[in-house]
Parts: C-alpha cells; structure tokens; sequence
C-alpha cells in the first residue's frame, strides 16, 4: 500500500485559478471522529482541515440567502446540493495560502463526487475511511455536546440511513480504484491517530521511529 508521500503528484488538481493542491477525503459515518483525527493531521503533517459540515453551518450564521434551505437540510440529515458546498469548500481552498488539504465529510454522495471532481478537476491523493460501528457512532454523537441541532436521536437516525445509502457507494467507488485506506475507528483517539499516521508517514520514517 502506497503511502501518501509516495504518491505524492497523484493527488493533484488544478483549480479555475491556476493553484495546484493536494486533497485527501476524509469519510466514514457520523460520529466516527472525522473531525478529531483532522485536528490531530493538521498538527502533525501540516495540512489545512475543511470540513464541509462546518463551512454549512457557517455559511447558515453569516445570514446568507441558502441559510434557511441549508439549515433545514442539515435538521433533516439531508444532504445540500452539491453546488453550494463546492463554491464553499472552493472559496475556502483558493483563499487558503496552504496548497495541502483534508477535505473532511465531502463527498458524501454521488451527485457531490461527481460535481467536484467536473468543476475543480481535482481528483483525491486517497480516501482516509474511518470505520466505526453504528452503535458507537450513535454514543458519540450524543455525547458531543456542540449544541448540535442535529445530534439528536431522531435526526441521527436520518443521516444513519444516508450514510447507509448515499455516502458508503462513494467509500466503494473509491475504494475500486484503490484509493481508501481503511482506518479501525472504534478504539481510543490515541490508538485511532496511529493508524492514521502509519497512512501520512513513509515507510522510511516509520523504520526510524
Ligand atoms: N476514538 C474516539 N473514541 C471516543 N470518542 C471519540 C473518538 N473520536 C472522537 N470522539 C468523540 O466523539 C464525538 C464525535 O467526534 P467527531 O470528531 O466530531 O466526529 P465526526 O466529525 O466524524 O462526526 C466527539 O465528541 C469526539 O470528542
Ligand atoms: N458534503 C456535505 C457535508 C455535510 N452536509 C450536511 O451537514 C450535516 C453535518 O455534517 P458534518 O460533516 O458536520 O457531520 P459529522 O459527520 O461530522 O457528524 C450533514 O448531516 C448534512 O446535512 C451536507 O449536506 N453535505
Ligand atoms: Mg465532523
């Protein structure tokens, strides 16, 4: 399995502005701790974390015209267009002076893999797919307490059957292409972090350790 700086032009794209990057997705369900191996990434090998879920609820604060659609989607565990988080996630990505990025939670289903991949011609360096029972998931996520509107049981529930339905095809066609490295996410934080850097780290370094 090839590690992320071994395969380190695969995963470029070139935005409509000329800047060339390199992305990661990082998927898996709700609650699967997408969010908390991001900080742990960004600390140690230097990448900018974008989370979709987190451009959407800032874009609903700032008072734009799609916040009330884009807030009751994500009350519902729908999933907003693709149009809207891609500007998002685009603007974020051409305003950031860092050329290296975790895209966490995006793309979550087929219409948003397919329209990222049309209007930025990027295609993912590889997939980071956290694993996590469901039941595990549901505990996380009423745990959180960021005064969430959607980690409620009712809502969680929706986008359990979303996961299930359109975000694990995409966790598939990526994976037939050879690009998903499979994390166990259930253990502890720490123990989940050491997986992911066994992916970020060359072989060499990891002798040396
Ligand atoms: N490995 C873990 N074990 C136990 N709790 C975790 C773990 N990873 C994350 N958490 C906690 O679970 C909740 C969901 O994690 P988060 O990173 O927000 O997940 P996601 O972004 O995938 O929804 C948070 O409260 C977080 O602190
Ligand atoms: N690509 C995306 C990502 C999130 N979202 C919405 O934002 C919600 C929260 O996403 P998130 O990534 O912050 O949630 P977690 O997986 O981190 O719990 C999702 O349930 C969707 O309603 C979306 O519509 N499209
Ligand atoms: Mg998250």
């Amino acid at each position: 399995m090839g590690t992320v700086v071994e395969s380190a032009n695969q995963g470029a794209g070139t935005l409509p502005t000329n800047k060339k990057v390199t992305v990661i997705f990082v998927l898996g369900g709700p609650g699967s701790g997408k969010g908390t191996q991001c900080t742990n990434i960004v600390e140690n090998f230097g990448y900018t974390h974008l989370s979709a879920g987190d451009l959407l609820r800032a874009e609903i604060k700032s008072g734009s015209e799609n916040g009330t659609m884009i807030s009751n989607m994500i009350k519902e565990g729908k999933i907003v267009p693709s149009e809207v988080t891609i500007k998002l996630l685009q603007r974020a990505i051409q305003e950031n002076g860092n050329d290296k990025f975790l895209i966490d939670g995006f793309p979550r289903n087929e219409e948003n893999r397919a329209a990222f991949e049309l209007v930025t011609g990027i295609e993912p360096e590889c997939v980071l797919f956290f694993d996590c029972p469901e039941e595990e998931m549901e505990r996380r996520l009423l745990g959180r307490n960021q005064g969430r509107e959607d980690d409620n049981i009712e809502t969680i529930r929706k986008r359990f059957k979303v996961y299930m339905e359109s975000s694990l095809p995409v966790i598939e066609y990526y994976n037939s292409k050879g690009k998903v490295r499979k994390i166990d996410a259930a253990k502890h934080v720490g123990e989940v972090f050491e997986a992911v850097k066994a992916v970020f780290a060359p072989a060499d370094e990891k002798v040396a350790a």
